[in-house]
């Protein structure tokens, strides 16, 4: 297992920042790797951003020496996304299968966790989002068919996307994390139109199923102060409670996202229209 620490910036700090510092400081790369578990510690409301990819052995998570108790669920809960092949996921020896774009929440006070992939020629892709937890939840198995959908967008604008809700109070409930998955039907390029701000949550994205030759525009910072990042497959943003989120990709994409904070309240967002961005 691999962890890394990102402390977070201000907004005042991206207007001395090239490409490689915002990179540095906003994006979470590389993190899919095969055999490997990876995380990221970011003091974005401390959430955990990961990735497992196991292939002969399964990975595993138990251990709290990361994260200041002594397992890593006594104070944590967990949502985790399979955005690859078939695999499973066993909590203190209950077994779940993940089939594609299923998810799995894992309640806080969880000893063990191990993750593997059905075929290891072909494994899953597990994304991992973490957050401090101060309330037990039940663990469950979320399917696809099981998380509320709903539509956004226009698609004569280009912008037309199916959103399901998987960790959410109506859904599956956590103590303050939030997770789902926006698909954008072949054809639609923008994600999160208008862009908007949650003051109260931050967020991580984890963009997935971009073909090695594309590329997602993602718009950050303040609206009268915005920057772009170029995102590969498979690389997370790391979205402030200061930043808006909005992007664009140059062919078919989706993503997870993830969040945290004050409340777990989807609709507590400030819609920027895009004609007040700079
Ligand atoms: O395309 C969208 O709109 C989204 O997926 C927005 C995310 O749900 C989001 O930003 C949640 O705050
Ligand atoms: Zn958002």
């Amino acid at each position: 297992m691999s962890l890394e620490v990102r402390y977070g910036a201000s907004p005042a700090q991206i207007d001395g920042m090239g490409t490689d510092d915002l990179r540095a400081e906003f994006m979470v790369e590389a993190l899919f790797q095969p055999g490997q578990l990876r995380l990221c510690y970011t003091h974005l409301d401390r959430m955990i951003v990961g990735a497992a990819m196991p292939t002969a052995a399964p990975v595993e998570i138990a251990s709290g020496a990361d994260v200041g108790t002594p397992g890593f669920f006594d104070a944590r809960e967990m949502g985790i996304a399979n955005l690859g092949q078939p695999g499973w996921a066993e909590v203190d020896g209950a077994r779940f299968a993940l089939g594609n774009r299923d998810v799995l929440y894992v309640g806080r006070g969880t000893g063990s966790l191990k993750l593997g992939s059905d075929d290891s020629e072909a494994p899953a892709r597990f994304y991992i989002n973490s957050v401090p937890a101060g309330a037990d939840h039940p663990t469950r198995l979320i399917p696809r068919a099981e998380a509320t959908g709903v539509t956004f967008g226009d698609k004569d604008r280009g912008n037309f996307r199916e959103l399901r809700m998987y960790i959410h109070p109506e859904v599956a409930p956590s103590c303050l994390l939030l997770m789902g998955i926006t698909d954008l039907p072949q054809g639609q390029v923008w994600n999160t139109q208008p862009p908007h701000l949650h003051e109260r949550r931050m967020e991580a994205y984890c963009y997935f199923d971009l073909a090695p030759e594309d590329r997602v525009f993602h718009f950050m910072g303040r609206p009268d102060n915005t920057r772009h990042l170029v995102i590969q497959n498979g690389d997370v943003v790391l979205s402030p409670a200061w930043s808006i989120h909005m992007g664009a990709g140059t062919g078919p994409y989706g993503f997870v996202w993830g969040m945290t904070g004050e409340n777990q309240a989807y609709g507590d967002v400030e819609p920027i229209p895009v004609s007040a961005l700079r």
